[in-house]
């Protein structure tokens, strides 16, 4: 908290955004990877609940990539990614929805309440949360063509139910949402965080979509940390192999996002403590902005 004010430079700056933000939602998906570390957990949490305490609605949407990756390990059970997406057999879903349901769910959970928050987990399936239909991956070929790939039991969000975050909002309570979804015959499918992530932003219209991350940002093929890309530019990127795997599916959501009407989507440094406060209570920003 120290840095938070010493970067902030004092409290009262930091007001101008806290009246902005007031009342707002902002959804913020938490990587598997900026988990992994006890103080970054820690000021995750912190960062979090402040916000809530100071009447902004933060909305949180967790990964668990690496965690999902281990189990599967364990059971001996080899997984593979088309574009940033895992390809998902029946074994691999069970394992998926074990992984993220039960146990980073409530990790989640567990960590923001020690600290004083008031986090309800929740997957995709409480309350028909995230409605899903079995997603077909874009992949190109050669010969430029679009060709769409069965990759199992991964899914599209069709419907997030918005009442029932904003219930929890209105209670006060802090909605920790994990990316697994429901089909029309009660299937499970798993989606990707940061999809879900634009989504849940979009159908609330949030104020702010935050993607943290393990890189500092969208980078140039030079490594160079891109500060803001235009949501135009996007497909250029991807096409001329600039953004790649677990990139794709963070900036696609990032544009879906706003142009279902979020008003600022980032791609933030996970690893930098007080990530979170350092992108909403500063101009500096931390990480990559996708622009309008
Ligand atoms: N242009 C790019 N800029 C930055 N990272 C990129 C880029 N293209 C691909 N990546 C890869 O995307 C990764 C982030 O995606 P992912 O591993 O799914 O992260 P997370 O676990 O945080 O969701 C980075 O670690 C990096 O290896
Ligand atoms: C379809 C798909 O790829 N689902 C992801 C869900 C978890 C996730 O997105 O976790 P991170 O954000 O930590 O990568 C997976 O199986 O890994």
């Amino acid at each position: 908290m120290q840095k938070l004010i010493e970067k902030a430079t004092t409290l009262m700056e930091a007001l101008p955004y806290i009246r902005r933000f007031a009342g707002k939602t902002i959804v913020i998906k938490y990587g598997g990877h900026a988990m992994a570390d006890e103080a970054l957990k820690e000021s995750f949490a912190l960062d979090v609940i402040l916000l809530k305490s100071l009447g902004i609605n933060p909305v949180v949407v967790h990964g668990g990539g690496p965690q999902i990756n281990e189990t599967l390990k364990r059971y001996g059970i080899v997984s593979e990614f088309v574009r940033g997406m895992r390809v998902t057999d029946a074994a691999t879903m069970a394992v998926v929805e074990m992984v993220l349901t039960g146990q980073v769910n409530k990790d989640v959970v567990g960590y923001l309440n020690q600290h004083g928050g008031r986090a309800v987990g929740l997957s995709g399936k409480d309350g028909n949360l995230l409605l899903c239909k079995k997603l077909l991956q874009e992949v190109k070929q050669e010969d430029g063509c679009v060709e769409l790939v069965d990759i199992g039991y991964v899914g599209d969000v069709v419907k997030v139910n918005q009442e029932l975050i904003q219930t929890l909002e209105h209670g006060k309570f802090l909605p920790v949402i994990a990316p697994v979804g429901v089909g029309e015959q009660g299937e499970s499918y798993n989606i990707n965080a940061d999809l879900v992530a634009g989504k849940v932003a979009g159908a609330l219209k949030a104020e702010k979509l935050i993607l943290l991350t393990d890189v500092a940002g969208v980078k140039n093929q030079a490594g160079e940390l891109l500060t803001s890309i235009s949501l135009d530019d996007v497909p250029a990127l991807i096409d001329n192999g600039t953004i790649t795997g677990g990139m794709i599916p963070k900036v696609t959501c990032c544009v879906d996002a706003l142009r279902e009407g979020v008003k600022k989507a980032h791609i933030v440094d996970g690893r930098v403590l007080h990530a979170v406060l350092l992108e909403i209570f500063t101009d500096v920003g931390v990480g990559t902005e996708i622009q309008k």
